[in-house]
């Protein structure tokens, strides 16, 4: 019999179930309370203190460490080629499905941060703003395609982070509206040198095309220090989806303004219908081709189960 141990594949994440990961919190104080968790938490994506405390604060300090290495780094480099110190910010990246609550965890995120000792500058940008004008989508075929890599100015969104991580000042990014469901002309968001920046959506763990004449074109993942993906079951985002689509009829969709405002007026079933129409149409094949193939790139993979609480926390260990 053959008894030499055998070389099995080692995963590069080390996996906590939430007690174990809760215990990695060690003494970081809470900085949040139940009226800031309110303010923070978005529209069916409930959150509350023992998801902070247990989850959170772990990745807080985690953060902390990370953040401090990689600017030891970079001085050590600056150091090396004899250039005056720029302060160039760390940039967090939050993928996920739509609807997995990305935006609750970037907003928990930078709440946290901003609250260190040091008390960072931490700005939060979303990728949408650089979705192409629904104009432009519409002549090119692509309102169907919202969300795809397709749909977006990567190259806008390349030169945006390629600035910010070359310590330019002042940089833009546009605005989208969720409510008017495009871009937001003339509407501008400017980074001004933070000291983290987190940048959230379905694309920002995404690489590019295949190299085409030899040359591999940079990605949007190359300008990323720390990569988070937010993860749920199929089931759970498809129910998700269509849960807050149906709650928005009762909320947003009743502004005049809203680009879905005729689904608060028709019935519930055609309302559902159009639900589940985006998302079997839409997200879920985005979800499949172009979202969670970008999980394996991740630094820290955040699994959620029922009630939206992350059951589960992968960390990247090599
Ligand atoms: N049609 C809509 N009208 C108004 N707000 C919306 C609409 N769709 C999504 N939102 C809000 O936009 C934010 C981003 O949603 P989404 O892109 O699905 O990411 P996630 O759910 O992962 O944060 C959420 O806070 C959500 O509540
Ligand atoms: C605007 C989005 C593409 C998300 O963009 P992100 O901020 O993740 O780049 C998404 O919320 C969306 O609108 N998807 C299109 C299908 C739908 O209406 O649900």
């Amino acid at each position: 019999m053959d008894d030499r141990p055998r070389v099995s594949n080692p995963s590069p994440y080390a996996t906590f179930g939430r007690a174990a990961w809760a215990k990695l919190r060690a003494d970081t104080p809470m900085t949040l309370d139940a009226a800031d968790l309110d303010r923070l938490s978005s529209l069916n994506d409930p959150i509350d203190m023992d998801e902070v405390e247990q989850i959170y604060l772990p990745i807080s300090r985690l953060l902390a460490f990370y953040v401090t290495a990689r600017q030891q780094l970079f001085r050590a480099t600056q150091r090396f080629l004899g250039h005056s110190e720029t302060k160039v910010p760390y940039v967090i990246a939050v993928a996920g499905s739509v609807a997995v609550g990305k935006s609750t965890t970037a907003r928990v995120l930078r709440a946290l941060l901003a609250r260190w000792p040091a008390t960072p500058k931490v700005d939060l940008v979303t990728t949408d703003g650089f979705l192409l004008p629904n104009a432009v989508l519409a002549r090119e075929d692509l309102m169907s395609r919202k969300g795809f890599p397709e749909s977006y100015d990567v190259q806008a969104l390349l030169r945006f982070i390629s600035d910010i991580k070359a310590g330019k000042r002042e940089v833009a990014a546009p605005v989208y509206s969720h409510l008017v469901y495009d871009v937001v002309r003339g509407e501008k968001i400017v980074i001004d040198q933070p000291d983290i920046v987190i940048l959230e959506g379905l694309n920002v763990l995404q690489t590019g095309d295949k190299p085409k004449n030899g040359r591999v074109a940079p990605f949007v993942s190359d300008f990323i220090d720390f990569g988070i993906f937010l993860d749920a079951d199929e089931p759970l985002l498809h129910r998700w989806y269509v849960e807050r689509f149906m709650q928005l009829r009762e909320t947003a969709f009743r502004d005049p303004q809203s680009y879905f405002r005729k689904y608060a007026q028709v019935s519930k079933q055609e309302a559902l219908e159009q639900a589940e129409k985006l998302w079997a149409e839409i997200n879920l094949p985005n979800l499949r081709k172009n979202i969670r193939p970008t999980r394996p790139r991740a630094d820290l993979i955040l699994k959620k189960g029922k009630s939206h609480r992350i059951d589960e926390v992968r960390l990247r260990k090599i």
